[in-house]
């Protein structure tokens, strides 16, 4: 037997886990691909490449495990918090300002759900400053994920909307869950984000972030204005999609403002209207925005304001 190992098995017997115990290891060091510690270095290499996780901003916690109710329904009454040799109760976190597409499994840390405590610590290194965030997901809504990006899509809804982003109609709202039901949106039914205000330090949103999940029943995201989301889901799987549906509808949506559109609007006319070039009282409607959107979409406005004036002109 090695030094080393003789080392680590004697650690192992004797020593409770501390900050630096490479006995921890076990807790991130697994060859299934769908283990947490190897899925959030994956992840944030993929969000990397979408813009979501770039400056060192942003990132995914997992949470050990499957959905709770589709363990009740296995009916693993006792060992149903473990599973492949994991606890459920284990809360996976990317260390905090690090270049998150380079993430090992080693840099993750690892904290219990139901008392918060550090089992894995790496050392020289911070948990993810959305930490308590990503708790909120866990505890107001049971989640197994909860991702956080600072995709320009979202950053930019967030300039254009007050204290809620609305959507309609779009094929795209039937990828988001129901908060209350966990039943999948209606393509012509209004989905609703909230919008909560940015603090100087990531950690101080974790109140607002509460009362925005408490507010919002029905709502899996929560943006933060001039910052970007949090979205959550009952597993990893579902938190990735719907934030990939989440992003998808906040650029669409930015795309439609910038010419005029208002997405929560309903059709009315099938297929969508492009922008009218003869019909002067659609164009009028079109261009009659509210105040909050006159505050934001002056360029817009301007736009509309010249387009119709020339239009009069032909007529
Ligand atoms: C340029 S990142 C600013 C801080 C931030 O918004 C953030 O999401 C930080 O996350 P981290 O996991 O690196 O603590
Ligand atoms: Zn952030």
């Amino acid at each position: 037997m090695s030094v080393t190992k003789k080392v680590r098995t004697v650690r192992k017997r004797t020593a409770a886990p501390t900050d630096s115990d490479p006995d921890t290891d076990e807790l991130v060091l697994s060859s299934d691909p769908l283990h947490p510690a190897n899925l959030i270095p994956e992840l944030c290499k993929l969000f990397y490449s979408l813009g979501w996780v770039t400056g060192t901003g942003g990132g995914i916690s997992i949470r050990n495990g499957k959905d709770k109710s589709l363990q009740a329904l296995t009916c693993f009454l006792i060992i149903r918090s473990y599973e492949f040799g994991r606890n459920r109760d284990n809360v996976y976190i990317a260390p905090s300002g690090v270049q998150k597409e380079r993430i090992s499994p080693r840099d993750l840390f690892v904290l219990t759900l139901s008392t918060r405590c550090n089992l894995r610590s790496p050392p020289s290194l911070k948990p993810s400053a959305c930490t308590p965030l990503f708790f909120n997901a866990y505890t107001m809504r049971q989640a197994g994920a909860c991702v956080h990006t600072h995709s320009q899509n979202a950053v930019m809804v967030t300039l254009l909307y007050g204290d809620q982003f609305k959507i309609t109609h779009q094929e795209m709202i039937k990828g988001i869950k129901k908060g209350s039901t966990n039943e999948n949106m209606m393509f012509d039914e209004m989905l609703v984000v909230p919008i909560v205000e940015n603090t100087l330090f990531e950690e101080e949103l974790t109140s607002r972030m509460a009362k925005a999940i408490e507010d919002y029943p029905e709502t899996n995201a929560v943006l933060v204005r001039r910052h970007g989301v949090y979205v959550w889901g009952k597993t990893w799987e579902k938190a990735k999609a719907m934030t990939e549906c989440y992003d998808y509808l906040f650029e669409i949506a930015v795309k439609m403002k910038s010419i005029g559109l208002d997405p929560a609007a309903k059709p009315t006319i099938s297929p969508s209207p492009t922008i009218p070039t003869h019909n002067l009282e659609r164009m009028q409607t079109i261009a009659r925005l509210d105040d909050r959107d006159i505050k934001i979409s002056e360029a817009v406005y301007e736009l509309y304001a010249r387009s119709v004036e020339f239009m009069i002109d032909e007529l």
